[in-house]
């Protein structure tokens, strides 16, 4: 590249948005469900329970137009600060693939590039998951001929821009309910289930584990000491699960959220914020699990719920993904840059650590780490 050519996202040449993917027409939702599940052992009455969230939306999943937008957000935040890289769109599940986004780079002569993902925890489903991804893309590619060097940027559930974006909305909505009903609202905070092996495993391999639990917790914690300070009052706060999709026999991280709102209102409680900071936009998991059935448990018990956005195209959290590959691009010059972080003062590695976060089925190659 000529030194001309020399910006601060040196030395990438274009941005992938790097994501799960989901179904835009109704015959894509069963591909789509056995890509997601191929060889997870998930039971077949479970996918065609899924399969119906999805029908009872049209079959189109909203997750490619969230990240439309957000391709569009980054875009102008990178003009705004008179930075010029192109931003390509790459999934793990569905079209445009990564290995489209690979070609398409290639084919305009860009071979490092930087990906973003939608997923800002450590576990193998929200990290390693993606980097095998990654790396099963770039074979692909290697078996045409073409050559793409992948970073990504580091998992982000602590880097301001995200943590600091779920705080203000969390904290907006409690003090909107309190001041609307004499309420404290109870802060229910909300992300996706995994297998507890699954979270036993996550995180660097010679760590304590359960990184994923781990990192939820203490963002919740943060969050709720920070609406109480604002708000002048104690507020209680839990953190719940959604999303489980594995037999019964094998057990899953809990409370489910359902299960933590009956618990709830046995208690007392009158009034919940449900914020579902596991999620990066309002895709289906969120539309469905939270929209459709915790908010028909809600009713059912006479609780006043409301469901705060995701992060999404928000802006504190569009800089936060651009100050993000800023930071990348400076690591891979070798440049000493700062790397902030609420809460806690732990920056997750942009490599990841060998064994990082395992797939605890096959081995299988992948990007974006020192292993
Ligand atoms: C941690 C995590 C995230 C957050 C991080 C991230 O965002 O990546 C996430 C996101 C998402 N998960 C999604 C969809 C699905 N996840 C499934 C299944 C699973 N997810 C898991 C974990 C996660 N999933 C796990 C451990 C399984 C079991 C199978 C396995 O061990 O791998 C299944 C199979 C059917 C079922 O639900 O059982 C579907 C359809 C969509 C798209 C939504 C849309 O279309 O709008 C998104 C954004
Ligand atoms: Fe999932």
């Amino acid at each position: 590249m000529e030194e001309t050519e020399e910006h601060d996202l040196f030395p990438y040449q274009a941005i992938v948005l790097t994501s799960f993917g989901g179904p835009e027409a109704p015959e894509e939702v069963m591909p789509f469900l056995r890509r997601v599940t191929g060889g997870r052992g998930i039971p077949d009455e479970r996918l065609e329970e899924v399969a119906e969230h999805y029908l009872h939306f049209g079959g189109r999943s909203p997750i490619n137009d969230q990240n439309r937008a957000l391709i569009e957000a980054i875009r102008a935040e990178l003009a705004r600060r008179e930075l010029t890289i192109p931003v390509l769109f790459g999934n793990r599940n569905s079209r445009p693939f990564l290995a489209d986004a690979f070609r398409e780079a290639h084919a305009e002569g860009m071979t490092r590039l930087l990906s973003v993902t939608t997923s800002a925890y450590s576990c193998y489903s929200s990290c390693r998951q993606y980097r095998e991804d990654i790396a099963s893309a770039q074979i692909e590619l290697r078996e045409e001929g073409k050559e793409v060097h992948v970073d990504k940027i580091r998992q982000y559930w602590n880097h301001p821009g995200f943590s600091r974006a779920n705080a203000r909305i969390v904290g907006e909505a409690a003090r909107q309910r309190y001041e609307a009903t004499g309420v404290v609202p109870h802060l229910v905070f909300v992300t996706h289930s995994l297998p507890n092996s699954m979270d036993d495993t996550s995180g660097p391999g010679d760590d304590e584990g359960n990184l994923y639990s781990r990192q939820h917790l203490e963002l919740s914690a943060a969050i709720a000491a920070e609406t109480a300070a604002t708000l002048g009052t104690e507020v209680e706060h839990d953190l719940t699960y959604c999303s489980r999709s594995g037999p019964p026999s094998q057990p899953w991280l809990e409370p489910d959220v359902n299960d933590h709102l009956r618990v709830l209102k046995e208690r007392g409680v009158e009034s919940v914020v449900l914020a579902p900071i596991g999620f990066v936009s309002d895709h289906m998991e969120v539309v469905f699990d939270l929209d459709t059935e915790a908010a028909e448990t809600a009713e059912e018990l006479g609780m006043d719920l409301l469901r705060v956005p995701t992060v999404g195209t928000d802006t504190e959290f569009v800089m936060g993904l651009v100050d993000l590959a800023l930071e990348r691009a400076a690591q891979a010059r070798g440049e000493d840059v700062a790397t902030p972080t609420w809460p806690g003062g732990e920056v997750r590695p942009a490599i990841c650590r060998p064994g990082c976060c395992p797939n605890l089925r096959v081995a299988k190659p992948a990007a974006c780490g020192s292993d």
